[in-house]
């Protein structure tokens, strides 16, 4: 399977998102949020598709099957890249997310998300989920790879063991940091881009050690090469 780095374009407006992908002399993989998407619209997604990238469209649908699949339905047509639903939506929520994707011969990646990377184990208690970070993020995944997804969003600090548990699956790991940014930001489960591919990520998600570098093409291909350099 092809490994990947996939860009966060968390901006405000378009005008900033094309500024960015403009410093790029290639094609990427960028990855399309609440953000940007719900300012701009599935017009965004389009022009970013035309100039030849790919998507990840991370909307994480959470609701009501009935409702999950509806938003599957109505992004269908984008055919983008990679899509994603919260795994708490539930099997019923999946399973038919899935069969959607499957009846329109999509080729769409379907992700679930386990645990967010900005969490750790007190915000669990918070919600009063019991268990510890990794029993959850492991019953998660296998609720959601049972249900037909293709891979999981979680930490690379949990890839190696949900392998080893669960089987192969696509895994998208977010909350990277490179060497010396850990700890920053309000991510809490982190790894380096080298950390990750040892883990086994498939495609790590990469946005402010990029964005707001001081050279957004130079970080990208220092983590780029970082992440495939451990590549076996
Ligand atoms: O568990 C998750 C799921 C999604 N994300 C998203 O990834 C990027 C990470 O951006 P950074 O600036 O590199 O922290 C962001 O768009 C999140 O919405 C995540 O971080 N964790």
């Amino acid at each position: 399977m092809a490994k990947d780095v996939i860009v966060a374009l968390d901006f405000s407006g378009k005008e900033e998102a094309y500024e960015f992908l403009d410093k790029f002399d290639q094609a990427i993989y960028t990855k399309v949020g609440m953000e940007l998407f719900y300012k701009e619209g599935p017009d965004i997604v389009r022009e970013i598709k035309k100039r030849g990238h790919k998507v990840f469209l991370d909307l994480k649908f959470h609701d009501i099957p009935n409702t999950v699949w509806g938003a599957v339905r109505s992004v269908l047509d984008l055919d983008v890249d990679m899509v994603n639903l919260h795994i708490p939506a539930g099997k019923k929520a999946i399973q038919g997310a899935r069969e959607i994707l499957d009846q329109a011969k999509s080729s769409t990646i379907l992700l679930g998300v386990t645990v967010l990377t900005s969490m750790e184990e007190e915000d669990l208690r918070d919600l009063s989920i019991q268990g510890s970070l990794k029993d959850v993020v492991k019953s998660y995944g296998k609720l959601g790879l049972d249900a037909g997804l293709h891979g999981l969003v979680c930490s690379a600090q949990e890839v190696e063991d949900l392998k080893k548990d669960l089987g192969n699956f696509i895994a998208v790991t977010p909350g990277i940091r490179p060497g010396g940014q850990a700890g920053q930001d309000d991510q809490k489960r982190t790894m380096t881009p080298a950390q990750a591919a040892k883990a086994g990520s498939d495609y790590i998600v990469v946005g402010r050690p990029i964005r707001n570098a001081q050279d957004p093409l130079e970080a990208y291909r220092a983590i780029k090469a970082e992440f495939l350099k451990e590549e076996v």
